[in-house]
């Protein structure tokens, strides 16, 4: 068997267009740095986001939310107790949710521990760059901060191991992005370097594949088609003018997709 299977942009149509009929209420609780482009990331795609933060409020808003994203880029003690409510309420009514662990690692030993936490209320799907998954394992990552230096290629393995560990859908982006659930493995190549550059791409890829599984029959393909739609988008996007016109571009990327991006 190939060690994964490529994903192509015939496969992700059809989950797209879902997205369209859909209009999946997302309910969001994410970093400070990126809650704006996340949103219109999620109203581009065609989407419905909604920031919902506060630790009154969260439970109920899972009850009514089609998915919940949690990412731990900004956490701080209040955020911390509306994470772990939401989690646990998610599990409790099967609501799909990710989870983005925005630089865990052994620096920063606070969100690694939470992170672990939310871990046990059975995330659907865990999206990071590479040093995240292997810190998340217990192993040696060099990341910097909210940044990757390691390879998706050497961390393939302990992506699958993850899978299988937590009963869970493993999205690895970077140079190479992998999906796996522990058995079944996609590859998507592509994208640019660019994507790197500008704040939070990785974070609404999150939430794009908060977008993806609600009310989804086939979660990985799900995810793996938002990581495709961003990569493509990535790919399309203007980068001649600077990375300002770059952020917006790869807005009106995912406005516009369409079956012809092959
Ligand atoms: N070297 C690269 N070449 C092409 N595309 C890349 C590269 N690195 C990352 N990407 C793409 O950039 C997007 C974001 O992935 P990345 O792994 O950088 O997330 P992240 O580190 O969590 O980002 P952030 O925390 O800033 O939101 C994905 O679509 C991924 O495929
Ligand atoms: C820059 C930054 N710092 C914490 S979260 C975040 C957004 C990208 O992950
Ligand atoms: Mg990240």
């Amino acid at each position: 068997m190939p060690i994964a299977q490529p994903f192509q942009t015939a496969q992700a149509i059809t989950f797209i267009n879902h997205i369209k009929q859909q209009c999946p209420l997302v309910h969001c609780i994410t970093n400070d740095v990126v809650q704006n482009f996340t949103a219109n990331v999620l109203l581009a795609i065609g989407a419905s986001p909604a920031m919902i933060i506060a630790e009154q409020e969260v439970e109920s808003f899972v009850i009514i939310a089609d998915s919940l994203l949690i990412n731990i880029g900004t956490i701080h003690n209040s955020t911390a107790n509306s994470m772990l409510l939401a989690a646990k309420k998610a599990q409790q009514t099967q609501t799909p949710w990710v989870l983005d662990p925005v630089a865990v690692g052994p620096s920063l030993s606070y969100r690694t521990d939470i992170a672990h936490q939310l871990l046990s209320f059975n995330p659907t799907v865990i999206r990071g760059n590479a040093s995240e998954i292997l810190a998340l394992n217990g192993q040696n990552a060099s990341s910097k901060g909210p940044d990757s230096q390691d390879s998706t290629q050497s961390a393939l393995n302990t992506a699958k191991a993850l899978a299988q560990q937590y009963q869970t859908i493993v999205a690895m982006t970077g140079d190479v992005d992998y999906i796996t659930d522990g058995n079944t493995t996609y590859s998507i190549t592509g994208g640019d370097v660019a994507l790197t550059k500008v704040t939070g791409t990785g974070c609404s890829l999150s939430a794009m594949v908060a977008a993806f599984i609600a009310n989804s029959p086939d979660p990985l393909q799900a995810t793996a088609s938002a990581c495709l739609m961003m990569k493509k988008a990535g790919e399309l996007a203007n980068k001649q003018q600077g990375l300002g016109t770059f952020a917006v571009s790869i807005l009106d990327q995912l406005s516009t997709f369409n079956s012809t991006h092959e």
